[in-house]
């Protein structure tokens, strides 16, 4: 038999659920009156119902404790500390998981055991297709911080109570689970509880933190606030990023304030920061940091990876330039706008407009790759275009959709534009104004959605001039250009034959590092063949390379050049380290270096101008 505030509480929620279209203005925050719907409407529970929450079992109960058991870990301290501030004003503590499941409680031994009768106990389940409205369930379907106050509950048996909670997310935005601060008794005025939701949002924060910090040992990471003097202590925006400078974690005010500023939360931490003025920041002290493209600055610190060991935070990762443009062309590609990339052959052409696709609102959607050079000229249009059946002699008996057709979502890339034949290029200008394709012996066109990235280590102007490139596709293609720099005037060289020789070599199954000397010729060649070239030389270097370190032998002549070959080998010599290190042993002596070596001092003067060993002191 329902108590009388019961009866007419569950009236009042069957009314204001059923008559909602009348009603001017529901009596609860629409946040509730949204989950008092769902909860009558979706989950079919009654709010008459005075049965407590399900309480897990005592193993399913111990399942979900290890499997939260890092969570639990970093949260611990926040949940007895936010316990300590509660507890005076008689509140309880628990903490759930991402279903609503209490893994952690904190309660005064002086109401514990009427908290266990209204269900404020560990393993009690909360989610809203069981309980209704109610604290922990409203976090878990609106990810915000809420307070749910006595007859904003959906059941009846929950009226009593005041709940205060509020979500906590893990590096990458999902929900590890909830924080709530629970009373038996409060005034009935809601807005008594503001101080205690703010309190419960600020112990979620600073577990999300500690969860982050955990987390990103292996990655560079920001730390960020409006005020300097906060920037170590309470962070408001983290942000963590791999040596390749990739997005990797994020707290949930970097993450809304990424997407408040950029419309979305950016791959790439060169297109939330200059490249540059982030280099000059490091974890000695605060800087001050612009967002890039966007007002506003930041007081950050950016420390170095700690469970790894970091490369030179000097070295740059990534070519600022090309980072640059591959910043503006998503741009550009998001506003559906063709792009067109120029650059030496080899020098990545096609991997930017993979990266472009890869970081544009396209993701999702198939990236096709078509090499006009590479296919017959009486062949492009067919494979572009596709064609019906029986279309011509020779064609596949079920027709062929066509790549146009197969990018349709997505991205095509067309690599050697100008090798199109002339009347592709003006069937290609019509697929891009209307969007329609015509395969091939077809009565009819099909729409395709195709956003198109060209590319041509050739100027393209050139060939207008020629005749051989129609002059309103150039228009059309080339205002969004963007050069790629040859790998000779890239800053991240050293990076990028890092990164190469590692997937060279594990290609090979084998570990190399590389000495000094073969890598300064690496850095100091030119490069004609740019990225493709290098790859190949050290794919020539794993190969031939014996003892785990690739020498100035095992590159390929080309590179080692003859001129510089003797030189080199010299100082890659054996005999030249073992001069060496007597010299630095014996402080650059001759007389007892020439002893320790056991040769005159005259042969050593000849040795170490022939082994090209630059003393300090110029005494000899
Ligand atoms: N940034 C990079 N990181 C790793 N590998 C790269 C990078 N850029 C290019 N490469 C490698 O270099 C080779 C050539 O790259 P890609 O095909 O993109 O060049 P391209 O400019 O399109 O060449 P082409 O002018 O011949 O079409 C490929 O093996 C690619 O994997």
């Amino acid at each position: 038999m329902l108590a009388a505030n019961s009866r007419e509480h569950v009236d009042c929620v069957s009314r204001v659920v059923r008559n909602a279209d009348r009603l001017p203005q529901a009596p609860v925050p629409s946040l509730i009156f949204d989950s008092w719907r769902r909860s009558m409407e979706q989950h079919h529970l009654d709010p008459g119902s005075l049965q407590g929450p399900r309480i897990l079992s005592e193993p399913l109960l111990k399942e979900c404790r290890e499997r939260a058991e890092l969570f639990m870990r970093i949260a611990g301290e926040a949940v007895g500390q936010l316990h300590h501030r509660v507890r005076q004003a008689d509140y309880c503590v628990m903490l759930t998981d991402a279903q609503g499941q209490t893994i952690d409680h904190r309660v005064d031994a002086s109401i514990r055991s009427d908290c266990r009768k209204a269900g404020l106990y560990l393993g009690t389940c909360w989610s809203e297709a069981e309980e209704g409205t109610c604290g922990v369930a409203t976090v878990l379907t609106s990810q915000s911080a809420v307070t749910v106050h006595k007859r904003d509950h959906f059941r009846a048996a929950f009226i009593g109570l005041t709940c205060s909670a509020a979500p906590i997310f893990d590096p990458q935005g999902n929900l590890l689970g909830v924080m709530d601060a629970s009373a038996l008794k409060s005034p009935d005025d809601r807005r008594s509880q503001h101080l205690i939701r703010q309190l419960v949002a600020h112990s979620a924060e600073a577990i999300e933190n500690a969860f982050f910090m955990h987390s990103a040992q292996q990655h560079w990471v920001l730390q960020a606030h409006s005020t300097p003097g906060y920037v170590d202590s309470q962070p408001d925006l983290l942000l963590a990023w791999d040596q390749d400078g990739r997005l990797q974690a994020l707290n949930s005010k970097a993450r809304q304030a990424l997407r408040r500023r950029f419309g979305r939360v950016p791959a790439h931490i060169g297109e939330v920061f200059d490249l540059n003025a982030l280099r000059t920041v490091t974890d000695q002290s605060t800087q001050q940091l612009h967002w890039l493209g966007e007002p506003g600055a930041l007081h950050v610190r950016v420390n170095a990876p700690r469970r790894k060991q970091a490369r030179a935070p000097l070295v740059p990762l990534v070519d600022a330039r090309v980072e640059e443009h591959l910043r503006l062309a998503v741009r550009v590609k998001d506003r559906n706008l063709p792009v067109l990339v120029q650059g030496e052959t080899g020098a990545g052409k096609e991997v930017f407009a993979r990266q472009l696709h890869e970081r544009s609102a396209r993701r999702g959607g198939p990236f096709v790759a078509v090499n006009c050079a590479a296919i017959p000229e009486n062949l492009i249009e067919s494979e572009l275009f596709g064609y019906v059946a029986g279309a011509f002699t020779g064609a596949a008996s079920k027709g062929m959709p066509g790549l146009l057709v197969q990018a349709d979502g997505g991205t095509l890339f067309l690599d050697e534009i100008g090798d199109m034949p002339l009347a592709l290029q003006t069937r290609l200008l019509r697929v891009m104004a209307e969007g329609e394709v015509a395969p091939l012996g077809a009565a009819k066109t099909r729409t395709v959605d195709i956003q198109v990235i060209c590319a041509s280590h050739r100027d393209l102007s050139v060939l207008v001039n020629e005749g051989r490139f129609r002059e309103d596709l150039y228009f059309r293609l080339g205002c969004a250009r963007f050069c790629l720099p040859p790998l000779r005037e890239r800053t991240d060289k050293l990076a990028l034959i890092n990164r190469l020789l590692e997937q060279e070599a594990r290609n090979s199954g084998i570990t190399v590092g590389i000495g000094q000397v073969a890598l300064e010729l690496l850095l100091g060649y030119a490069w004609p063949g740019n990225v493709r070239q290098l790859r190949h030389v050290l794919a020539y270097a794993c190969a031939v390379c014996e003892g785990g370190t690739v020498q100035v032998a095992d590159l390929p002549v080309e590179v080692r050049g003859e001129q510089v070959e003797a030189l080199t080998e010299d100082r890659a010599s054996p005999e030249r380290q073992v001069v060496l290190d007597a010299l630095i042993r014996h402080r650059w002596k001759p007389i007892p270096t020439a002893q320790a070596l056991g040769i005159s001092r005259a042969t050593l003067y000849r040795r170490v101008n022939q082994l090209g060993i630059d003393m300090p002191n110029k005494t000899r």
